[in-house]
């Protein structure tokens, strides 16, 4: 089948090339020149595992191509809208300029039976008023919404194997024709038995922002326990461990640290607030408030940890910090815990030597300010305090004796509970971590 993917970033540009492993041929259109040109010589214009293989592969079959020109779109049956709905600047709701556009962008290029796929992830309305807004321009078109919950880092493996499909449709007899062209779409991976929901958008839509608040919730309630934990000495690690094997629980989601950053998580759960304000049910969702509190205090509590062990100033303090993304495998630097607890260290005097396998140059971007170099080796020498704040593996594997001979000071926090502590005394380290004594 023939398909536009019309915003080629993290979602879109993984989407689409999966799109031509599931045999489908398929036109990104992006208004970044600059990304479609890297995208069209088949170089991912972000880091993402396995992204440059699947790409290079989609474009040697030459069903894959890219523009900057919503008129390539000509043709496709199916139009998946995949662009950022980022954090208004000056509130807590979703900015729609973009997928408004997008839409707006699509109009004159549908046709009699044509389906915009909405992926985004959108304040619950969006989709109906959007789906009014193509049925009114283009009769016989439609809309879905087909929210995405792929993770980055296993972007690849999670958009051709997913948990599940969650298809918001239309009612009535238009709804069962998109059901049966998105299960065309999606042929490959329902043959394979992954699950599909079929319901209409609003569903659809809270699906989605309640898939991410619960996964934030998760990661505040054992932040707010590895809170309980520093002031009782309790180890939250064991704690998680613990009520992980309750099969109800589960361990996943339950790593105590820094906290959840990046361009889903935050501005996810602020949006729904925003949204659930301007429908009048802002208490069914207020402990997100709590949950978006609770995060930034971990962000806070590193910095004061190093501030404890510089003795109660950082200024002139060399310190070394090993990651700067917002999580391990990912190049992306947006709302990330790590980024932002370095910036605040510089900004308390600190000098900060910065490394990160893969988020440097995202990092500079945003923070020019801070000392970026290579390597562990360089950001650590002479320092004196190290903070592991990203787990990328090969900071979990680092050590203690080979960086200890580097430091001035044999003095670690771990703002993600990754390294064994044990290991590190043993090497005559101070160790400090969140929610661990
Ligand atoms: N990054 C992720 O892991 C996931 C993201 N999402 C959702 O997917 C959406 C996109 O997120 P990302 O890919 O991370 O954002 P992104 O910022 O990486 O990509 C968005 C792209 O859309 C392009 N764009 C903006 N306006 C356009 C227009 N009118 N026409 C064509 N292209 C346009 C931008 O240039 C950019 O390349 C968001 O709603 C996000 O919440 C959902 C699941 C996973
Ligand atoms: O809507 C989205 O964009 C995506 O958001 C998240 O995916 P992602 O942002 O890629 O990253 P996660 O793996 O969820 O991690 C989010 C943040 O939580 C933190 N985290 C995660 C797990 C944990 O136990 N503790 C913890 O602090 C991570 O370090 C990271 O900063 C969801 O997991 C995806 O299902 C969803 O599709």
């Amino acid at each position: 089948m023939r398909m536009s993917v019309i915003g080629c970033g993290y979602l879109g540009a993984v989407h689409a090339a999966c799109m031509v492993t599931l045999g489908h041929e398929v036109v990104g259109v992006d208004v970044d020149a600059r990304k479609i040109e890297a995208l069209s010589r088949g170089e991912a214009p972000f880091f993402e595992p396995e992204l440059a293989d699947l790409l290079a592969q989609a474009l040697a079959t030459g069903r894959l191509t890219f523009s900057t020109d919503v008129a390539a779109v000509s043709g496709a049956r199916v139009h998946f809208v995949c662009v950022g709905t980022p954090q208004k600047r000056d509130s807590l709701a979703a900015d729609l300029t973009y997928v408004d556009a997008a839409v707006t962008a699509l109009l004159p290029h549908l046709g009699d039976g044509d389906l915009v796929v909405g992926k985004s992830t959108v304040p619950v309305g969006t989709a109906g008023r959007l789906a009014a807004q193509v049925e009114d321009a283009v009769p016989g078109a439609t809309l879905a919404w087909n929210p995405e919950f792929l993770r980055e880092g296993y972007a690849v493996k999670d958009t051709l194997t997913p948990d599940r499909f969650v298809y918001g449709v239309p009612a009535g007899e238009s709804g069962a024709r998109v059901q049966a062209l998105l299960d065309e779409v999606y042929a490959t991976a329902l043959a394979a038995g992954t699950p599909r929901i079929v319901t209409d958008y609003a569903t659809a839509e809270l699906v989605k922002v309640a898939a991410n608040s619960f996964l934030a919730t998760k990661i505040s309630f054992i932040n707010a326990m590895a809170e309980l934990c520093e002031v009782t000495g309790a180890d939250v690690t064991q704690l998680a461990d613990a009520i992980g094997h309750d099969e109800r629980i589960g361990r996943r989601f339950l790593n105590a640290g820094l906290g959840f950053g990046g361009g889903c998580l935050p501005k996810d759960i602020r949006a729904f607030m925003a949204r659930a304000g301007e429908l009048g049910a802002d208490q069914a969702v207020s402990f997100l408030h709590e949950v978006d509190a609770i995060n930034a205090r971990r962000r806070a509590r590193m910095v004061d940890l190093a501030l404890e062990v510089s003795g109660g100033s950082v200024d002139g303090v060399s310190i070394a910090v090993l990651g700067v993304t917002f999580k391990p495998n990912s190049d992306d630097v947006r709302d990330s815990p790590a980024l932002d607890v370095a910036a605040r260290l510089a900004v308390l005097g600190a000098h900060v030597r910065v490394t990160d396998p893969e988020g440097m140059e995202n990092a500079r971007a945003r923070h020019p300010e801070l000392d970026y170099v290579q390597t562990v080796d360089e950001a650590v020498t002479g320092a004196d305090a190290v903070l592991l704040l990203t787990e990328w593996k090969q900071y979990r594997d680092l050590d203690p004796e080979q960086v200890g001979a580097l430091v001035g000071t044999r003095a670690v926090l771990d703002g993600r509970n990754a390294l064994v502590p044990e290991a590190w005394r043993e090497a005559g380290w101070t160790y400090r971590a969140l929610g661990r004594p």
